[in-house]
């Protein structure tokens, strides 16, 4: 059965079309499912009056950025402007290790780079927004009770003077993949996993630098690879590694290491909201660990996070 209403992409192009006309529209685009799904949408109704935003602020996953700009600008030929942040963010988050601090300064920074790089736009009518409908709900739009303030819906400042077009917002998760499919945006897009706005700078615990940045990506670069191989990408709801900020002491060629622990984590879930530590075959994990402890400079120890939702979350931070 379909996850969406009858001729779901061509009444939404249609409309959308009604809606903007020949104004000009920018969308901050994560390469996330969500956003992904929106812009495509949104391009294939207003073609390059669509100017997507992705800001790189350093705390991506390997081979991330080039990802997004690979599929959307080469791809589908969208107009988009990736904006290296990276040293800005780096900068701002020197010396910084509360985790709600962090949160609060990449989303601020963010919203800064956004705005700098629209106003280098001129005039934008529309704002594209991959809201989906859990979004709304758990933002209370509706009347539910609030559960969380999402960004989608209530992140950008209040001062915006832009209207909001929100192709996706009657839809579930099921659906937006489904609408993805149809627009012919690649499977390792339509089918990603979860990924935090901030980053590989809630998976690195503590004060976030260069180099625990590079260790991270790595780990977790490896362990996807490996978690691909085996054939386990499609049955884990989320996989990756974090940085603890654990140093202990190890030993190579009978000399000592003090070195970073690489914390591995694997759940199943239905929504995000609770979860299962994934039994991962013992021999996966297993080599997962071999590989990151030769592979990884400055790696001499890997554990793996066997906590369900409640009481610990899904990311460390
Ligand atoms: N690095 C980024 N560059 C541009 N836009 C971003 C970036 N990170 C987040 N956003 C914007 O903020 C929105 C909310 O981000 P959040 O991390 O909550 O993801 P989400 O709701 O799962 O959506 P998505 O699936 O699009 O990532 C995204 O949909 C996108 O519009």
């Amino acid at each position: 059965m379909s996850s969406i209403p009858e001729n779901f992409v061509e009444k939404s192009i249609e409309e959308i079309k009604n809606v903007i006309g020949d104004k000009k529209s920018i969308c901050a685009l994560s390469g996330g499912v969500d956003s992904s799904v929106a812009a495509v949408l949104v391009h294939r109704a207003i073609g390059n009056n669509l100017t997507c935003v992705f800001v790189d602020h350093g705390l991506l996953r390997k081979n991330e950025g080039d990802q997004v700009e690979e599929v959307f600008r080469n791809r589908f030929h969208m107009n988009l402007i990736r904006v290296n942040a990276q040293e800005r963010f780096l900068s701002k988050l020197k010396g910084v290790t509360d985790p709600e601090v962090k949160r609060k300064i990449i989303g601020e920074e963010f919203i800064r780079v956004f705005e700098e790089e629209k106003n280098k736009l001129g005039h934008i009518d529309y704002l594209v927004q991959g809201t989906i409908y859990p979004d709304i709900v758990e933002s209370g739009a509706d009347g539910a009770a609030i559960v969380k303030s999402h960004h989608n819906v209530g992140g950008l400042p209040e001062d915006v003077d832009f209207e909001l077009v929100e192709p996706l917002k009657t839809l579930y998760k099921d659906g937006v993949r489904e609408v993805g499919r149809q627009l012919g945006i690649p499977d390792e897009v339509v089918n990603r996993q979860p990924f935090p706005g901030p980053g590989l700078g809630v998976r690195v615990l503590g004060e976030i630098t260069e180099e625990k940045l590079k260790i991270v990506r790595e780990a977790d670069w490896i362990f996807r690879e490996e978690i691909k191989i085996a054939g386990l990408e499609n049955k884990i709801w989320q996989y990756f590694a974090a940085l603890p900020n654990i140093k202990s002491v190890g030993v190579v060629n009978g000399e000592r290491t003090y070195f970073h622990t690489i914390a591995l984590r694997a759940v199943h879930s239905t929504d995000g909201m609770t979860s299962d530590w994934a039994r991962i075959p013992y021999e996966v994990l297993e080599k997962v660990s071999k590989r990151i402890t030769s592979e990884v400079e400055g790696v001499n120890r890997v554990v793996y996070d066997v906590t369900t939702k409640p009481p610990a979350t899904i990311e460390w931070e």
